[in-house]
């Protein structure tokens, strides 16, 4: 990796970053209780992350980690849903992107917030090298916030990545049935 800090970079405004996708959930999308499977959110989450990740770095870029995803309201068949990111925080090669799912009932117009999650990706060179990133910086109120409280975010991300590596080195490459 350059030995540039990625100060050098101009930054760049949060609201660059910005992406918004909304569709309406359909029944390919929903479980035996008629709301939307778990594993589509998530996938539609690290999805406008990544758009998110790239359009601030104009790099390539790789998920890193995702913080927990907390479900705290169904989205029902027919429901709109609507995930909204962009970059809140960023260091050296890494990028902390923020996406909110929201979910709308299209008959009566109420909406509520389903899902929220933090993810963190990685800009890579063409040699798939990490790569430095510009800085980000906020302008409105949830902006500021987002990035104030950021760096407590990835500290818990970092002891968590040693934790999970010490983890790894707990378990064989070996199949199952090989390790007896
Ligand atoms: C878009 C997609 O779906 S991609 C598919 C899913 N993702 C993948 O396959 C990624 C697989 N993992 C990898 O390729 C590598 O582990 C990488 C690129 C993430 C990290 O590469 P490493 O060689 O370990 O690099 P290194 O340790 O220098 O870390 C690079 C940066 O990533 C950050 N990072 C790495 N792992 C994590 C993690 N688990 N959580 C948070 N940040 C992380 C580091 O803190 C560092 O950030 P900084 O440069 O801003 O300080």
């Amino acid at each position: 990796m350059s030995q540039e800090t990625s100060h050098n970079l101009p930054p760049k405004r949060m609201r660059e970053s910005r992406a918004i996708k909304a569709s309406i959930v359909l029944p390919p999308d929903t479980n035996n209780h008629n709301t939307m499977f778990g594993g589509k959110v998530m996938s539609y989450i690290d999805d406008i992350a990544a758009i998110s990740a790239m359009r601030h770095c104009r790099q390539r870029v790789v998920t890193a980690s995702t913080d927990s995803v907390d479900f705290m309201h169904p989205i029902r068949l027919g429901d709109s849903i609507c995930l909204e990111s962009f970059v809140t925080w960023t260091h050296k090669t890494s990028m902390e992107v923020f996406v909110k799912v929201t979910a709308e009932d299209l008959m009566t117009g109420n909406r509520a917030i389903c899902a929220t999650s933090f993810l963190t990706f990685v800009a890579l060179d063409p040699d798939n090298r990490p790569i430095l990133v510009p800085p980000v910086y906020p302008e409105s109120e949830e902006e500021k916030f987002l990035h104030e409280t950021a760096s407590e975010r990835a500290k818990v991300r970092h002891d968590r990545r040693s934790q999970s590596r010490e983890l790894a080195e707990k378990f064989v490459l070996k199949r199952s049935w090989e390790a007896l």
